[in-house]
């Protein structure tokens, strides 16, 4: 059984969860997918979440991602306590965390450049000019400055993930959450992406969640965590 995590250490964690558990249903049809999960996630790390499908990694990063209301347990992100969270605090933390998912969710109308700069307009005090100057920076740290006025039917699937961590990352979070991020790309595509991705995280000091099923980037990660049936085994690992 995983020690708890002392009030002190959750300070300094960018995630720590406390006998998490969650429900989808109600009354006889009422389903339990996660079970007393126990983790956190330091700053600045990259931790993999691996687990056959339907044991619960969605609905745990979502939970995380505060898209979903927590019901049972501590999970505390960015020093907030979710369990008990108003709407008003879960919005305000959603603008301090990046996701990423599987399909890239771009808009299909806007260039790659005006796709990133949806993430930098999340940064509130910055004029039209500095946010457009702030996107062509991320296309180019993710090396794609000379596609900027492509739109997304223009790119190959790898660039549009490429497009999708600089949006994530132009907002300048401090946690990001990856779900799938490679499993439509080639396995040289895919490891490109997540040394990319881990670069970036390191450089900004923001902690990296990612959900795979890909066992071809698992020695990128600082740690991995793995789930099954709505459980963390190894959540104490240690850090490589
Ligand atoms: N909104 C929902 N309502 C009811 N049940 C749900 C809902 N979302 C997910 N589930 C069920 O909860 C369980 C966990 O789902 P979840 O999507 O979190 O798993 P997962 O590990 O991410 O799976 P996969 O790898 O296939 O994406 C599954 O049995 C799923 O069918």
């Amino acid at each position: 059984m995983p020690k708890s995590i002392n009030k002190k250490d959750k300070n300094s964690k960018t995630v720590s969860i406390n006998n998490l558990s969650h429900y989808y249903g109600i009354d006889e049809n009422k389903k339990q997918v996660l079970n007393n999960v126990n983790f956190f996630i330091e700053k600045g790390e990259l931790v993999l979440l691996k687990g056959p499908s339907g044991c619960g990694k969605t609905t745990l990063l979502t939970l995380i991602g505060a898209l979903r209301t927590c019901q049972s347990g501590d999970l505390t992100v960015l020093n907030n306590q979710l369990n008990g969270a108003s709407r008003k605090t879960r919005q305000k933390l959603r603008r301090s965390i990046g996701m990423i998912f599987q399909g890239h969710n771009l808009l299909r109308c806007l260039t790659a450049e005006q796709n990133v700069q949806m993430g930098a307009d999340l940064i509130t005090n910055l004029t039209y000019l500095q946010r457009r100057e702030l996107a062509r920076k991320w296309l180019s740290a993710v090396g794609l400055e000379d596609h900027h006025k492509k739109l997304p039917n223009g790119l190959s699937g790898g660039q549009k993930q490429r497009v999708a961590i600089a949006r994530a990352l132009s907002a300048n979070p401090k946690l990001l959450l990856a779900d799938e991020p490679t499993s439509a790309l080639d396995s040289v595509t895919g490891r490109e992406i997540v040394s990319l991705l881990r670069k970036l995280a390191k450089e900004q000091n923001c902690s990296v969640l990612m959900v795979t099923h890909d066992p071809r980037i698992s020695d990128m990660a600082d740690r991995i965590l793995n789930m099954e049936d709505g459980k963390i085994f190894n959540a104490l690992s240690e850090l490589r």
